[in-house]
């Protein structure tokens, strides 16, 4: 027996700070939660440390590994979630296909799909217990190594990405051969995203089964469909992931959050917070107000700092968090970027945007 198969999902130590699970749900907490998407990532030296010279995807394999980069910054910062080390791109392989991580290029397909009938390599049906376990096995892991500290979030590429990400074999400018599927294949698309939405279902709640606390769900490709496409070929599918995860979880008497980022997806921000999504994540392309406005109070909001404002100098770095606080109010409201971190952002101000959040939050509770 291998050292991971000892350790169960259950008997997990008690939360401590569930600021981020209530904020999903709409409460008012004493300060605004605050993570960061790509939290655990190149930035910060140890991550590059321990990743040197291992296969990317060999690295998301080894429960260890995962585990010890998704805490990684939790040693750093007061993050009040983390989210598990892994990629959305485990999905296709677990389809069949082979995707490598290329230093300089990114995730390469070895052999991406180029015509309907390519859908025949995929396997018809996923046994994803068994393809993975993996995952699973890293978030039961870290679940117990987190020691209740702050709640962990697990995640999948949503349909519409990862059928992107399969047909153009790697990441795009235009997502061309993606969208002519869309417009020359319709039906073998939605044939495709079935299939996806089949396999994340059941990843998802193998995930909550394994201890994840919330689900995030990335559509990180829904501003290169417009809202017509996204309507057709996005939309449905996030519904009925959403639909499908609550039913089954209600019957596991689970209650597990689920946040939507479909980025620059504003044109679908009143869809989007009508979608059985407990939270809505927000790139920095939507205003805080006009996105409260829009979203008529059905849902907590995600986000929205333009990463790159971790460029700028600390002071600038308080002001503007303090500036996107005022916009989106303290109450259902968990702060974000409106993407992941770079690799070339200084630790040193992400720091200051966490302590931002955590001070001026504070400061806004106090006023009311
Ligand atoms: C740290 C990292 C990851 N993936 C990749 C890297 C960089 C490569 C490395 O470190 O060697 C390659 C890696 N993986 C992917 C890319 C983008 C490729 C492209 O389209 O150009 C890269 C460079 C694909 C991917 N992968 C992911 C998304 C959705 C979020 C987003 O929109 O960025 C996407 C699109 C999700 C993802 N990916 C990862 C996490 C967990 C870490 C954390 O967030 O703290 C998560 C949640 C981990």
């Amino acid at each position: 027996m291998s050292k991971n198969e000892l350790i169960l999902p259950k008997d997990f130590p008690q939360l401590k700070n569930n600021t981020f699970l209530r904020a999903a749900r709409g409460e008012q907490t004493e300060h605004v939660p605050v993570w960061c998407m790509r939290q655990a990532g190149r930035y910060l030296p140890e991550f590059r440390a321990s990743r040197e010279g291992k296969d990317f995807f060999e690295t998301c394999r080894s429960p260890e590994h995962c585990c010890e980069l998704t805490l990684q910054p939790l040693r750093r910062f007061p993050f009040d979630a983390a989210i598990i080390f892994s990629d959305i791109l485990v999905v296709p392989q677990a389809l069949g296909m082979e995707v490598q991580m290329l230093t300089g290029k990114g995730p390469t397909f070895t052999d991406p799909l180029k015509e309907p009938e390519d859908l025949q390599r995929l396997r018809a049906s996923v046994d994803v217990n068994k393809e993975l376990d993996y995952v699973f096995r890293a978030i039961t892991l870290t679940r117990h190594k987190i020691e209740g500290k702050v709640p962990l979030i697990g995640f999948s590429g949503a349909p519409w990405t990862l059928m992107s990400y399969m047909i153009e074999g790697g990441g795009s400018n235009t997502h061309s051969k993606a969208k002519r599927w869309l417009y020359r294949h319709p039906e073998s698309s939605h044939m495709l995203l079935r299939m996806l939405t089949d396999v994340i279902v059941e990843y998802l709640l193998g995930q909550v089964a394994a201890g994840a606390q919330a689900l995030q769900l990335f559509e990180s490709h829904a501003g290169i469909l417009g809202p017509v496409q996204f309507k057709e070929f996005s939309l449905p599918y996030l519904r009925d992931i959403a639909r499908r995860v609550k039913d089954k979880l209600k019957e596991m008497d689970q209650d597990v959050p689920m946040i939507v980022f479909a980025k620059d997806a504003h044109y679908a921000l009143e869809e989007l917070s009508e979608s059985h999504y407990e939270v809505v994540g927000l790139d920095w392309t939507i205003d805080p107000r006009s996105a409260r406005k829009r979203t008529g109070g059905k849902v907590s909001l995600q986000g929205n700092m333009d990463p790159c404002a971790l460029y700028a100098p600390k002071e600038r770095i308080s002001d503007i968090v303090k500036k996107m606080l005022e916009g989106f109010g303290s109450r259902g409201y968990i702060a974000n970027l409106g993407h992941g971190l770079y690799p070339d952002m200084d630790p040193e101000n992400v720091g200051a945007f966490v302590e931002a959040v955590h001070l001026h939050s504070k400061n806004m509770n106090k006023q009311v």
